[in-house]
């Protein structure tokens, strides 16, 4: 299953500031962060997520796959070749059809 990476907003964070730390510690590279393209809720069986996607850009470094177990680009009309994690699906599609 993929999910993009990505982490929980931490009291006192902003979507923006939380998603730059979440890089930082899990890909151990900088990002700029551009505009939110997707916002979802979606019921798990056991908890409810506001998934918030954002569009970023790398700005230092290269991200290193420290705390997944891989990682890949892909290109935007590829992304639909992965098993996403459900909540995910809504985010993938936008970005599948933007463009
Ligand atoms: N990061 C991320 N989490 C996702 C996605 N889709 C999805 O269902 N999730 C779920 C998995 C986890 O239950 C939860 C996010 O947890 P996380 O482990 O990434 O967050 P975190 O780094 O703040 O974790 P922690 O400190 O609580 O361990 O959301 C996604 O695309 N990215």
């Amino acid at each position: 299953m993929w999910e993009f990476p990505g982490g929980k907003v931490e009291k006192g964070e902003d979507l923006f500031t939380a998603l730059k730390r979440e890089i930082d510690e899990e890909l151990q590279c900088q990002i700029e962060t551009l505009d939110v393209f997707n916002d979802h809720t979606h019921e798990y069986e056991t908890f409810i997520i506001n998934l918030i996607s954002i569009k970023a850009k790398i700005v230092g470094g290269t991200p290193l796959a420290s705390e997944h177990s891989k990682l890949i680009w892909l290109k935007r009309e590829n992304l639909n070749s992965l098993k996403w994690a459900p909540a995910d699906i809504p985010a993938v599609e936008q970005l599948i059809n933007e463009k």
